[in-house]
């Protein structure tokens, strides 16, 4: 199942059980607008962003801006460039931000973008032409109460430096119009650890429950980019044991606990994990089934389904990923008995900070770290308790106590705001 229909799986189970009316439940799920490449009908723009490569060489890629919806606030959610962005991807990612700013109780709706580009292949130079051209195509389209851009996979801190540059060249000088930022640019500290942060406020949050902490529990951690490493940090920082870590260049195992530090530091100087000569390689294909009481995925949507479900070993999974679990796996990990932490809240710390970040733009004023952490785990600490709250009220797990929460808010400000032309 792709991730559009397992989005819109969730989301109409959880107007069930809201037992919204089919009007407004099909009102909620249309995107407000698409941008992307190829066709333009009604709200749907061309982004084809051709750049010319340091050879010289002329190259196009397709660019995407889902805005999903926005009954709660301007549109908020990240830009992906990675060679497997597609609409239907975008478009799910842009409905899962809408439920997410929705159970963090920001106020945002909900946008995902994109471009289909390998960042690997591409110089800095290059990557800077490919950002500004794609600011160009959509500056009309994005802005400091419209939609707010941020980073997500293959995109940072720089690449939201290089969208506020071209933004500004036709808007003047706008800081608000994306989060994510560097410091010296306005951007909130804090930030670049903030959803590996969220990661570790919502593991403990939900290890409590069960009488558990993160001291003493062994993770397996998907990713290694921003979301995972900082994940790893924090986790470990807290006395977690994390056993195997994968990224793009390979797996590594150490049953004793991989001294994170170290690796945080052979990650940095040598472009990946591998090499990394405190733990041993493994299989890519079989880190999610490495055996653990907590499983992290901190990379790719859909990486858990029916192929490996049944395998899994970890009592709990923290999805730290946006989409990692495909709803057959879902049924199938629920009837083994494991406990998932779902994305549109385990991961809502960047978005939260993200959030932090544009208030404090806004006031052009800055809040110090230590302001930035509290009011995190003041945020994740609530949304916990309201997602809990759905999950007693409609007898369900924790994916659908998280979507009714989120839907039902944006189903009641949707209502509120009225149908009047
Ligand atoms: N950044 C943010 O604030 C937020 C991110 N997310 C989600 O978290 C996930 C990770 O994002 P982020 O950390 O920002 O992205 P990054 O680009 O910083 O890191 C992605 C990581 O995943 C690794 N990776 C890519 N493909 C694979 C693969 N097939 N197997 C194993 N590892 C792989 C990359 O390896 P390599 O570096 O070697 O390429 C890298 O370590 C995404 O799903 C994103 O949507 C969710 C909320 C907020
Ligand atoms: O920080 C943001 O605005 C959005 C981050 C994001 O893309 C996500 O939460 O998936």
């Amino acid at each position: 199942m792709n991730a559009l229909a397992a989005t819109n799986r969730n989301f109409k189970l959880a107007t069930r059980l809201l037992g919204l009316d089919s009007k407004l439940e099909k009102s909620l799920l249309i995107p407000f607008r698409e941008i992307k490449a190829s066709s333009i009908v009604l709200y749907v723009y061309h982004v084809e962003c051709t750049i010319p490569k340091d050879d010289g060489s002329l190259v196009s890629y397709v660019g995407f801006r889902v805005q999903h919806d926005n009954a709660r606030g301007p549109m908020k959610g990240g830009i992906r460039y990675h060679p497997e962005v597609d609409p239907d991807e975008v478009n799910a990612l842009a409905q899962l931000m809408t439920w997410k700013t929705a159970v963090a109780n920001i106020p945002y709706g909900g946008a995902k973008g994109g471009i289909g580009c390998d960042p690997a292949e591409l110089s800095i130079s290059e990557l800077e032409r490919l950002t500004r051209v794609f600011t160009q195509k959509i500056h009309d389209l994005i802005g400091t109460h419209i939609d707010v851009p941020a980073p997500d996979m293959g995109t940072g801190p720089q690449t939201m430096a290089w969208i506020l540059d071209e933004y500004s060249k036709f808007h003047g000088y706008s800081p608000a119009v994306v989060t994510g930022k560097p410091i010296d640019l306005g951007g909130s500290l804090g930030r670049d650890a903030a959803t590996g942060r969220g990661v570790l406020i919502g593991t403990e949050a939900l290890l409590n429950e069960y009488g558990k902490s993160v001291s003493g529990q062994r993770f397996v951690i998907q990713g290694f980019g921003n979301v995972g490493s900082w994940a790893a940090q924090l986790i470990s920082e807290k006395g977690g044991k994390v056993v195997a870590v994968s990224d793009v260049t390979g797996a590594i195992k150490n049953s004793k606990g991989i001294d994170i530090p170290s690796l945080l530091k052979h990650s940095r100087e040598h472009k990946g994990l591998k090499g990394f000569d405190g733990a041993d390689p493994v299989d890519p294909n079989s880190i999610l089934v490495e055996d653990c009481d907590v499983l992290v995925p901190a990379a790719l949507g859909g990486v858990i389904n029916r192929e490996n479900a049944n395998e899994i070993k970890a009592k709990f999974i923290i999805e730290a990923a946006n989409h990692p679990t495909d709803p057959e796996a879902d049924e199938i990990l629920k009837k083994k008995g494991v406990v998932i932490l779902p994305d549109i809240y385990a991961n809502s710390g960047g978005v939260t900070v993200s959030y932090f970040e544009w208030v404090q733009n806004i006031q052009g004023f800055m809040w110090d770290e230590e302001k930035v952490n509290n009011e995190l785990k003041t945020y994740m600490t609530k949304a916990f308790k309201d997602v809990k709250d759905m999950c007693k009220t409609h007898e369900c797990d924790l994916r659908m106590g998280a979507f009714t929460l989120g839907v039902n808010r944006v189903a009641r400000a949707t209502i509120l705001r009225g149908w009047e032309a």
